[in-house]
C-alpha cells in the first residue's frame, strides 16, 4: 500500500471509475483484497480466522444488488491461511457520500471520478435491507435469476415497514424486519446449502414442528451449475426471555442458594444409577425441598420439545438429504477418522497448554492425558454391527443456547452444526441421541459453571459441590431421558433398545466433552475446567456402571 492511500491515518483511494462500473477496474480489485479488506475483516465479530494466520484474500465472485434507486454489491471473499486451508465470506457493499449515516463505521474512503464517499458494509443501510427483504417477498420474480430471492410458503407478510440491525452476540448479522422476522446474513459462506437453512425450511414445510422459528424465506447465490452458495435465511421472530442458557443458569443460582442456606446432610442426597429414567414425581423430596418440581417440569418438557425436532426430522421417506438410514462401515470408518483426528488434536492442545494451567485445572488435564490411551479406546470401539436403531439429520450443536425460552415453552434454532466440522460432516446423518448428549453436557455445563461462578457464597466446600452436582445432574438426565425416549418410541421413530441408547450416549457424551474441550481451549481457556471435569466424571461413572 503506498503513503499516497493514508489520509488523516484512514484508508483513502481514488479511481478514474464510477462506482457502476467499479468492480471492472483491476486496480480496485487488487486494492480491495490486499490493502481494503484484509486489514477490515481481521477486526470483524464475525470473522473466523482469528487464532490462524492469513496468507492472502481473493474476491471469488462478485454481482449488482440492485433495483432502480440503488447500486450494491455483493461479494464473496476466498481467505487463505498459511496453515493451507481456507474459508470463504459473504460482504455486501455500498458507496455512500453520506457518512453520517454510518458514524465511524467504514471501510474505507474512496474517491470515484474524483467523487469523495465511503465504501460501507451495505448491511448498515436501511435502502439496502429494503431492497432485498421486498426482493424475498416478490420470491417467484428471482426464481431463477444468479441471486434466487424465495419467498417461503408461510410468509404473509404483507410490506416493508422497518429493519433494523439485531445488534446481538453471534457469528452471522441479522435483520429484524417490522419487529415479526429476522433475515440472518450468513458471513461465513460455503459453497453448497447452508444446514440452518435446509433444516428450517424442512421442519416448516415437511417436518410440521411447531417449536422452531417459521421458514420464512432465503437468499441464494447460484456459484456453478451444481453449486449454491446459501446467503440469507429468513424466519418469524419468536417473541422471547432469553435463551435456555440465561433461563437455567439464573435458575440454577437460586436451586443452589436455597440449598446452601437448608444446608441438608449429603446423606440425604441419593445418587441416580447412571442413566436411569425418572419420571418428574420420582425425583426425591430431599432434593424438590431445595429445587423446584417445576425446574424438573421444564428440563421434561424441553425433552419433549427435543423429541418432537426428531420426530420431525426422521419421518422423511422420499428426500434423500433427509431419509434416515442405517449405520454401517462406512459410517463408523467416517466417525473413527474424525474423532482420532479432533482427540490427538485435543491432547496436542492440552500439552501445549499445560505450562499455563494451575491448581484443580492442572490436576484435571493431567488426569485426561493419564487416561489418553482409554479414551482413544472407547472413541474407536463404535461398533457398527451392533447397532439396529436410524440415524437422521440432526442439530448437531444442540446446547442450551440455541433454545429460546418464550412462555415457559422452548423453541429450538440455529442449525448449522458444529462450527469445527465441515459443511459436508454437518450433513452426515448421526444418531439423534448425539443430540441429547450435546444438551447433557449443556446441563453439566449450567451446574458447573454456577458452581465456579459462585462458590464461595455457597456454604458447601468444593468437594461437597461437586457431589451435589453430580445427585442433580443424574436427576436431570433421568427425567429428559425418560420423557425424550417415550416421545419418540410413541411415534415410532428408531433409536433402539435400551443397551443401544446408553452405548450411544455414552460415546456421544464423551465425544462432545472431548469436542468442547478444543473449543475452550481455543475461545476461552478458564471455561476448560468444565470439560476437564465432564471428561474425568464420564469414564468414572462408567467404571462404576
Ligand atoms: N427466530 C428468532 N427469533 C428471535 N430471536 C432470534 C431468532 N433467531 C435468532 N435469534 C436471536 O439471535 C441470536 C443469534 O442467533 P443464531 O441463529 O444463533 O445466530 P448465529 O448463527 O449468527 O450465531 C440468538 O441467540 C437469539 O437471541
Ligand atoms: O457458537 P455456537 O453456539 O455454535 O456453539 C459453540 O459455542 C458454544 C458456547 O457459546 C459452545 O457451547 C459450550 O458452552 C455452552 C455454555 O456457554 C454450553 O451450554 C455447551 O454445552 C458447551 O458445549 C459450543 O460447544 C460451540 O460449538
Amino acid at each position: 500500500m503506498s503513503e499516497d492511500n493514508q489520509i488523516d491515518g484512514r484508508l483513502d483511494f481514488k479511481y478514474e471509475s464510477s462506482w457502476e462500473e467499479l468492480l471492472e477496474n483491476e486496480r480496485f480489485n487488487r486494492e480491495l483484497c490486499n490493502d481494503i479488506l484484509q486489514p477490515y475483516i481481521l477486526k470483524q465479530r464475525w470473522y473466523g480466522g482469528k487464532a490462524s494466520a492469513l496468507k492472502y484474500l481473493e474476491i471469488i465472485d462478485s454481482f449488482p444488488i440492485e433495483d432502480q434507486n440503488d447500486r450494491f454489491y455483493g461479494v464473496v471473499l476466498e481467505v487463505n491461511f498459511q496453515e493451507a486451508f481456507v474459508q470463504n465470506y459473504f460482504l455486501p457493499i455500498a458507496f455512500i457520500t453520506d457518512q453520517s449515516v454510518v458514524g465511524d463505521k467504514i471501510i474505507a474512503r474512496l474517491r470515484l471520478n474524483g467523487q469523495e464517499g465511503f465504501l460501507v458494509d451495505a448491511l448498515l443501510l436501511e435502502s439496502f435491507r429494503k431492497q432485498i427483504f421486498l426482493k424475498i417477498l416478490e420470491g417467484e420474480k428471482y426464481r431463477y435469476k444468479e441471486i434466487a430471492y424465495r419467498r417461503g410458503r408461510s410468509n404473509t407478510i404483507a410490506g416493508y415497514e422497518s429493519s433494523r440491525l439485531m445488534g446481538v452476540e453471534q457469528s452471522n448479522t441479522s435483520i429484524v424486519y417490522n419487529e415479526t422476522c429476522i433475515l440472518k446474513i450468513f458471513r461465513r459462506v460455503y459453497v453448497d446449502e447452508n444446514p440452518d437453512y435446509e433444516i428450517s425450511k424442512y421442519l416448516t414445510m415437511k417436518g410440521f414442528f411447531k417449536n422452531t422459528p417459521k421458514y420464512l424465506g432465503s437468499i441464494t447465490l447460484k456459484f456453478s451449475d451444481k453449486n449454491v452458495i446459501t446467503l440469507g435465511l429468513m424466519q418469524e421472530l419468536v417473541p422471547n426471555k432469553g435463551d435456555a442458557w440465561e433461563y437455567f443458569t439464573h435458575y440454577l443460582k437460586g436451586v443452589f442458594k436455597e440449598l446452601s442456606d437448608q444446608k441438608p446432610k449429603l446423606e440425604t442426597l441419593r445418587p441416580v444409577k447412571y442413566l436411569e429414567q425418572l419420571a418428574v414425581t420420582d425425583v426425591s423430596s430431599a432434593i424438590l425441598a431445595w429445587c423446584p418440581l417445576g425446574f424438573f417440569e421444564d428440563v421434561s418438557n424441553l425433552a419433549m420439545r427435543t423429541a418432537q425436532m426428531h420426530i420431525g426430522l426422521g419421518q422423511e421417506r422420499i428426500n434423500t438429504a433427509f431419509t434416515p438410514q442405517p449405520f454401517g462401515n462406512d459410517y463408523s470408518v467416517w466417525l473413527k477418522n474424525r474423532l482420532i483426528y479432533q482427540f490427538e488434536n485435543r491432547i496436542n492442545l492440552v500439552e501445549n497448554n499445560l505450562h499455563k494451567l494451575d491448581g484443580l485445572q492442572l490436576e484435571l488435564a493431567n488426569e485426561f492425558l493419564s487416561n489418553k490411551k482409554v479414551i482413544r479406546k472407547q472413541l474407536l470401539d463404535f461398533d457398527e454391527d451392533k447397532l439396529k436403531s436410524e440415524r437422521l439429520r440432526i442439530h448437531g450443536d444442540y446446547h442450551l443456547g440455541q433454545v429460546l425460552v418464550h412462555e415457559r415453552d422452548f423453541y429450538i434454532i440455529d442449525f448449522e452444526g458444529e462450527p469445527e466440522s465441515t459443511i459436508r460432516d454437518r450433513k452426515v446423518k448421526q444418531p439423534p441421541i448425539k443430540d441429547v448428549a450435546g444438551m447433557f453436557r449443556s446441563f453439566n455445563y449450567a451446574i458447573y459453571a454456577t458452581i465456579f461462578n459462585n462458590h464461595e457464597e455457597y456454604d458447601y466446600e468444593l468437594n461437597e459441590l461437586f457431589e451435589i452436582a453430580e445427585v442433580l445432574y443424574g436427576n436431570i438426565v433421568g427425567v429428559f431421558l425418560r420423557t425424550y425416549i417415550q416421545e419418540v418410541q410413541q411415534a415410532n421413530l428408531n433409536i433402539g433398545y435400551i443397551k443401544e441408547i446408553e452405548f450411544l450416549l455414552q460415546y456421544c457424551l464423551l465425544e462432545k466433552a472431548v469436542y468442547e474441550l478444543g473449543y475452550e481451549l481455543n475461545a476461552r481457556p478458564r471455561w476448560a475446567i468444565i470439560p476437564f471435569k465432564g471428561i474425568s466424571n464420564i469414564l468414572n461413572q462408567q467404571k462404576y456402571e
